[in-house]
């Protein structure tokens, strides 16, 4: 159409404008006529080229491969649907979970997603919480947990899991109602954090070995009229060699760690033991080691868990508690 333009356009028009004029000046009048087409269609092409190119990327500059079908044959309809091009700029940036929870002031739920715990347990802790999450979000929540079960809890990063776990340990501040361990009302912090064991998610740089630290706790249960565990036993279930016991904790890699201080704080037997995603640096084959132990623990007891894996989640837990965002 370009062509046929190029060649018959500028002389119809030319004789249309001028008439009867002299065929030199015809002729200047068909060269810039003929100029400003072809002018005109090469604006059109880099103007179609332009769009084309920039249907390839997404709003921030990335590769977005959905233009292109599976065979790489261009999707035509999307490129020529022409109500998408002004919209692709102005397109909402697609959130992802994290900056919506850790930014936002709406308030945090955290709710039951399944449960398949049995009846017949007693009633290990029972725990209404509120406070802050971060410096603005509020949550309230109350967990009750029977012996023998597994309550896991699952949420984006930042979604606030430590914070919880540390609000039930009471590490940090937040509003209690009454709680109660087995019954017992227990106001002492003290009490409290000796029944319920908070085990940190990120290796702490402790100083000595493993053995030196676990006589330091053992020596504070002494004080709860209670012996920890054997270690031996525990470590070679969860496929750690006893001799690390005496290596600095400095020299054991963070899988060592992890399992290490699980161990310790499996071997003091709380009423409640305090997961904070225990398994995050381990190969599949201990993480299942760890969950071996996790369900074949003594009774009268109970666990609460952070994890990103929901494979984890269902293979252990008695119950899953997921964070939403509230409007
Ligand atoms: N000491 C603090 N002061 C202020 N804000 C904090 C503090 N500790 C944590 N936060 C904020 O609280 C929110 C929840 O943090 P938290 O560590 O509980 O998240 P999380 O769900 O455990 O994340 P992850 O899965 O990455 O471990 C985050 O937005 C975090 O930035």
């Amino acid at each position: 159409m370009n062509v046929v333009g190029l060649v018959s356009i500028p002389g119809m028009m030319t004789g249309q404008i001028l008439g009867g004029a002299p065929p030199m000046k015809a002729a200047r009048y068909q060269i810039v006529i003929t100029f400003l087409i072809s002018g005109c269609s090469f604006a059109a092409l880099c103007l179609i080229c332009a769009f084309t190119i920039q249907a390839f990327f997404d709003e921030r500059g990335r590769h977005d491969d959905s233009e292109v079908k599976p065979q790489s044959r261009l999707n035509i309809s999307k490129l020529l649907d022409f109500s998408k091009w002004p919209s692709r700029k102005t397109q909402a940036v697609p959130a992802t979970s994290t900056p919506l929870l850790a930014d936002s002031a709406s308030p945090l739920a955290l709710q039951k997603t399944w449960d398949k715990s049995k009846d017949g347990g007693g009633l290990i802790l029972d725990l209404p919480l509120e406070g802050l999450v971060g410096k603005q979000r509020p949550l309230k929540v109350h967990f009750k947990v029977h012996d023998g079960e597994v309550l896991c809890m699952m949420g984006p990063s930042g979604a606030g899991k430590s914070t919880i776990l540390k609000w039930i340990a009471d590490l940090s501040a937040s509003v209690w109602g009454s709680r109660t361990l087995r019954g017992q009302e227990i106001s002492s912090p003290q009490h409290w954090r000796r029944e319920v064991l908070y085990l940190h998610q990120i290796k702490a740089p402790l100083p000595g070995t493993p053995k030196s630290f676990a006589q330091v706790v053992s020596k504070l249960w002494v004080n709860a009229q209670r012996n920890a565990l054997p270690l031996p036993p525990l470590l070679q279930s969860i496929g750690l060699d006893e001799s690390l016991l005496e290596r600095p904790w400095s020299e054991l890699s963070g899988g060592e760690s992890q399992r290490m201080m699980f161990a310790i704080a499996m071997a003091t037997e709380p009423a409640c033991l305090v997961l904070d995603e225990p398994t995050s640096a381990l190969d599949e084959a201990s993480k299942r080691l760890v969950e071996e132990v996790l369900q074949k623990r003594g009774k009268d007891s109970c666990i609460i868990l952070a994890t990103h894996d929901p494979k984890q989640a269902e293979r252990v837990g008695s119950a899953l508690w997921s964070f939403s965002v509230g409007p």
